[in-house]
C-alpha cells in the first residue's frame, strides 16, 4: 500500500519520512496554502532525497495552475507526479497528459456528497490515481477534517485510489478496517504545526500500518 505524506517543507524531514516508509512525499505548489514552497525550495528538497538514494514519488500538488506553471515546476522540481486538487476538468487532465506523458497523474476529489462520488467516474481512464479528501468551505487540503466515511461505503474504482482527510496514527487503524484503498495520504494528523511534521506521529503511524501488513518495506506498505 502506497503511504504519502504530504506538505513536506523541509529537506531533514522529507528525507526522515522517506528513511520511515513513506512511498510519496507531497509539496505543496499552491501559493496561498502555509505549507507553500517555492519550486527553488522543491528542488533542494529532492536533490538531497535523490542524492541519499531515497526512491519515493515526488508529488508536486497544485490547484486550478495553468498547464505551462505546472510543467515549470515539475521540471524545476523534478517532479515525477502531479496532484490536481482543484476544479480541473477532464479535458484540462487529458491536455495536461499528453503534455507530461511520463508523470503519474493524480486527481483530488473534496469529497462533499455521494453527487461528488459520482464524478469520479469521468476522470477514470483519463488520470492515473484518484485522491478522495475531505471538504472544507474555506480551505482546499490540509483541512484535518476527515470525509463522511459513511459516503464511502461502497466505493470502487477501475483506478487506484488514496484515501486522504483527516488521517492520523490513531484513526487510520479504523479507517483501514472499512476501506481498502491503494494508498494513504495524511498531513495534518503527522504535524507539528501546518508545513512541520511531527517525526514520532510519522514513526507511530508505521507501526500501526506494520500491524496491518506485517512489514514495511523501504518504499512501500504490505
Ligand atoms: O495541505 C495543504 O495546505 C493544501 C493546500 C492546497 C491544496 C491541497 C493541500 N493539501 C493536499 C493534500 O494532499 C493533503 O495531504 C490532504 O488534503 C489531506 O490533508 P489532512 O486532512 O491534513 O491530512
Amino acid at each position: 500500500m502506497r503511504v504519502k505524506i504530504c506538505g513536506i517543507t523541509r529537506g531533514a524531514q522529507g528525507r526522515s519520512i522517506a528513511q520511515l516508509g513513506a512511498s510519496a512525499l507531497g509539496f505543496i505548489c499552491v501559493e496561498r496554502s502555509p505549507r507553500y514552497v517555492r519550486p527553488e525550495q522543491i528542488r533542494e528538497i529532492v536533490d538531497g532525497l535523490l542524492a541519499e538514494g531515497y526512491g519515493c514519488d515526488r508529488v508536486g500538488v497544485f490547484a486550478d495552475a495553468e498547464m505551462a506553471e505546472i510543467c515549470r515546476v515539475v521540471e524545476m522540481g523534478l517532479l515525477n507526479a502531479v496532484q490536481l486538487h482543484g476544479s480541473e476538468s477532464p479535458e484540462f487532465c487529458q491536455q495536461l497528459r499528453s503534455m507530461l506523458p511520463t508523470v503519474e497523474m493524480i486527481k483530488a476529489f473534496r469529497v462533499r456528497s455521494a453527487e461528488t462520488l459520482e464524478s469520479v467516474r469521468q476522470y477514470e481512464g483519463l488520470v492515473d490515481t484518484l485522491l478522495l479528501d475531505a471538504y472544507d468551505p474555506n480551505l482546499l487540503g490540509g483541512t484535518g477534517h476527515t470525509i463522511d466515511w459513511s459516503l464511502l461505503q461502497g466505493f470502487r474504482s477501475d483506478c487506484a485510489w488514496l484515501l486522504a482527510g483527516g488521517l492520523t496514527p490513531e484513526n487510520i487503524g479504523d479507517a483501514l478496517e472499512r476501506f481498502s484503498p491503494d494508498g494513504i495520504d495524511l498531513s495534518s494528523g503527522v504535524e507539528v504545526a501546518p508545513g512541520n511534521k511531527d517525526l514520532r506521529k510519522v514513526e507511530q503511524l508505521f507501526e500501526v500500518l506494520r500491524r496491518f501488513h506485517g512489514a514495511v518495506a523501504a518504499d512501500a506498505v504490505g
